[in-house]
């Protein structure tokens, strides 16, 4: 079954204890944080003291997809919280191996996201050594963008890629994802997908959660 991990940007952040509190009642499998530089994307949005106030009210372990451009500096930021993921972008890594390095000797699992352009042949080198792959399906930034259908044939070709060097490893696809497209994400080999406005948007955070765990 599908794992659903809802974005915590699509929350209403006046009332952050509360949404939190309420994707994790309606059964989501992960708590999806985006952490936001204002340089390696043109947004900024939270740092360890609000997703340290996520983390205390949180259920479900924490994903933390990093869009900035100094990752170490982040991962050294945001380890004490204890994440179950960290996920950094490859585009803006000049050592990726020994980032998931430190990243594991953390105790926290390691991701790499592809940003919508980056072929899965980028990863193919590193997937041994990683727990996830995160496919962006919009360009990083902002919630609410519509889904890049071409990040289909590109999850099957992740898929056929990890089943023949690393099959423990997770599938993600983040970015426009609905009831709509979640079948062709189940086909093309998807494991978890990462939604905002779809969930936090719907009359029921349960029933749009379900409708992701195919
Ligand atoms: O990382 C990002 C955007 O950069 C995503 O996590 C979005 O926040 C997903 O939101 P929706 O596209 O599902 O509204």
């Amino acid at each position: 079954m599908i794992q659903v991990a809802p974005s915590v940007l699509s929350a209403d952040f006046g009332n952050l204890q509360r949404d939190v509190e309420a994707i994790c009642d309606a059964g989501c499998d992960l708590v999806h944080v985006d952490v936001m530089d204002g340089h390696f994307v043109p947004n900024l949005t939270i740092g360890p003291v609000v997703v340290s106030a996520i983390a205390a009210c949180a259920t479900k372990p924490l994903d933390i997809h990093l869009m900035v451009e100094n990752n170490t500096f982040f991962v050294d930021l945001f380890a004490p919280l204890k994440p179950a993921y960290i996920s950094f972008h490859i585009e803006e890594e000049k050592h990726p191996h020994r980032l998931i390095q430190k990243i594991r000797s953390l105790g926290i699992k390691p991701a790499i996201v592809l940003n919508p352009h980056t072929p899965p042949e980028s990863v193919e080198y590193l997937l041994q050594d990683l727990d996830m792959i995160l496919l962006m399906s919009v360009n990083p930034g902002f919630g609410g963008q519509s889904f890049i259908d071409t990040v289909i044939p590109k999850a099957s070709k992740l898929n056929e890629m990890r089943n023949r060097l690393n099959p423990n490893c997770l599938i993600q696809v983040d970015g426009g994802v609905t009831d709509k497209n979640i079948q062709s994400l189940k086909d093309a080999g998807v494991d978890v997908v990462v939604a905002g406005s779809y969930v936090f948007n719907h009359a029921s955070k349960k029933e749009a959660i379900k409708s992701l765990q195919i």
